[in-house]
């Protein structure tokens, strides 16, 4: 494992010896439904990511808030939002602030490896990594507190892993956890595998054109998943989804 995740796993850890459990169980968005009406209306169905690491600083209040209501006037099918303190400088209140401001299904991006993470905070969504943590348990957890897991891959062995242990959702990672590297082919190997067992496929990280975007549809995509190259300029994000702008 690359050491900045092992970092991130120990800090992980220590904050949540004293976390607060707070929770309701107000209804949950449903993500597969609002991908399928983005390409009714011929979109790129995109989760739109709230990635403060991309900017290199923490958001101020409110910001988490308008950056999501921006993401869905652009066509966005969903908001992902980096939760993960220590290295991505995320927050719970940016995840809370952005489902407040928008109806659009939200996914709560962490590195979660134990269930009282799970209940720290509502979302629709929660992103569960293969590599890292105990998967087969925690998808229950998950679905226990009215959520959904979107469990995310690298490879055919840890797919097949998924598949197993009743995920519906996966997010195939164009990024490898190990040396961070970003390779598109990824998705374009395991896409179309994902698919033929009847799963939701997300392809995540790595797109930063609407070419790109095309090629990761071309693939059999369901949905992307893009942070960093529409933090840093969030103009891209109308012109990946094709959403007509004038309209909005
Ligand atoms: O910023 P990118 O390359 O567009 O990628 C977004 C998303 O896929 C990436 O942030 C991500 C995918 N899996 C993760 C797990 C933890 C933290 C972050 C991630």
């Amino acid at each position: 494992m690359h050491p900045l995740i092992e970092g991130i796993l120990s800090a992980t850890e220590l904050r949540m010896a004293g976390a607060k459990q707070s929770f309701d169980h107000l209804k949950s968005r449903d993500l597969v439904g609002s991908a399928i009406s983005a390409r009714r209306r011929g979109l790129i169905p995109v989760i739109a990511e709230i990635k403060p690491r991309a900017i290199s600083r923490p958001l101020r209040a409110g910001e988490a808030g308008e950056i999501a209501r921006f993401y869905e006037s652009r066509g966005a099918c969903g908001i992902s939002v980096l939760t993960e303190p220590t290295y991505f400088l995320g927050s719970i209140s940016s995840l809370e602030e952005a489902r407040r401001s928008t109806s659009l299904p939200v996914l709560r991006k962490d590195f979660i490896i134990n269930r009282k993470q799970i209940r720290e905070a509502r979302a629709d969504l929660v992103l569960l990594i293969v590599s890292i943590a105990d998967i087969e348990d925690l998808i229950e957890d998950v679905r226990a507190a009215g959520m959904e897991p979107l469990v995310e891959v690298h490879d055919e062995h840890e797919l097949d892993r998924a598949a197993n242990a009743g995920a519906t959702i996966v997010g195939i990672n164009n990024r490898d956890l190990i040396t961070l590297e970003v390779d598109l082919g990824r998705f374009e190997a395991l896409g179309p595998i994902a698919r033929d067992i009847g799963l939701f496929t997300v392809a995540e990280s790595g797109v930063s054109s609407r070419e790109e975007a095309l090629r990761m549809m071309n693939a059999g995509a369901d949905a992307l998943l893009i942070g960093n190259s529409i933090m840093k300029n969030p103009a891209l994000l109308g012109e990946i989804t094709g959403v007509d702008i004038k309209a909005t």
